[in-house]
């Protein structure tokens, strides 16, 4: 069943609703800030949504968190300096100003990451197309440029693959099999790190509003009964919410960004 439409009414009917004082924004990047492209590093930033990122995140009384499958390095260098909070490769890393930390997981996940590389590079050349991108933390097994058809024989080639490769995950994302530990860090962990910190500096009480567009973040939807939670694009979802569109998630923060002084107000 369809979820009903989002919009920054309904954001101000909650803000009035549950007297709110200051609002966490989490929000995924690939497919919910930026619109899909034919592969990772041909996304495109546009420069308005820097802008309100940037004028939103300079409030005091909201906080912006990217929870992104990405590699932190890569989320940063796309979206820093920008004075927002980033966690990198599904809540395995993290950056909030000058602190830099990773999730205990990651060490056991390190062990094993040699095995997945070496398990998954055949797969190169099984189709035509196929792209590793190896994050450390995590790895993303991207068909996106693989022949339609051949999208099962990619799902059952990965699956072959880390066959006997023990605490890992095999999640479905858009176009690509993420490969990630087990069990987590998930998004729902670095929601939950997060939403700690900010709740700890930010006006009470605080509207938590979670946005994603992939099954990695429904892991972020469950993490806080409170938060609103929206899905950007079609497909089921756990979210309360939906939104279209990359484009109308950026038009809520533009309009957030353009509206900052009466936000709060009711
Ligand atoms: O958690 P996210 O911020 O949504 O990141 C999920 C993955 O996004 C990237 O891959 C996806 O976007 C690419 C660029 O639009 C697209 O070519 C690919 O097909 C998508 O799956 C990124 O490359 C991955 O590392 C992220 O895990």
């Amino acid at each position: 069943m369809s979820k009903p439409l989002f919009s920054e009414f309904m954001l101000h009917r909650l803000v009035c609703d549950r007297h709110i004082q200051s609002c966490a924004w989490f929000m995924d990047i690939d497919g919910t800030l930026l619109d899909l492209a034919p592969s990772p590093d041909r996304v495109h930033v546009p420069e308005s949504l820097l802008w309100a990122l940037g004028q939103i995140a300079q409030s005091p009384q909201h906080r912006i968190a990217l929870i992104s499958g990405r590699a932190l390095s890569d989320i940063q260098q796309r979206f820093a300096p920008l004075p927002l909070i980033f966690s990198g490769n599904h809540g395995a890393e993290y950056q909030a100003g000058p602190e830099h930390w990773t999730h205990e997981n990651v060490q056991a996940f390190g062990r094993h990451h040699d095995a997945i590389a070496k398990a998954l590079a055949p797969l190169r050349q099984e189709f035509s197309g196929l792209f590793i991108e190896d994050k450390t933390y995590s790895f993303s097994v991207h068909y996106r440029q693989v022949a339609a058809a051949e999208g099962p024989a990619v799902a059952r080639r990965v699956r072959e693959a880390m066959t006997g490769i023990e605490a890992i995950e095999i999640v479905p994302a858009k176009l690509c099999w993420e490969i990630r530990p087990k069990p987590g860090p998930t998004k729902a962990d670095a929601v939950h790190v997060l939403w700690q910190r900010v709740q700890a500096i930010l006006p009470s009480p605080t509207l938590a509003v979670v946005i994603g567009d992939d099954r990695t973040d429904e892991d972020a939807f469950a993490a806080l009964p409170s938060a609103v939670t929206i899905h950007v694009g079609d497909g089921p979802t756990t979210a309360q919410w939906t939104l279209p569109s990359p484009a109308a998630v950026r038009a809520l923060l533009q309009h957030t960004a353009q509206h900052l002084t009466t936000f709060f107000s009711c």
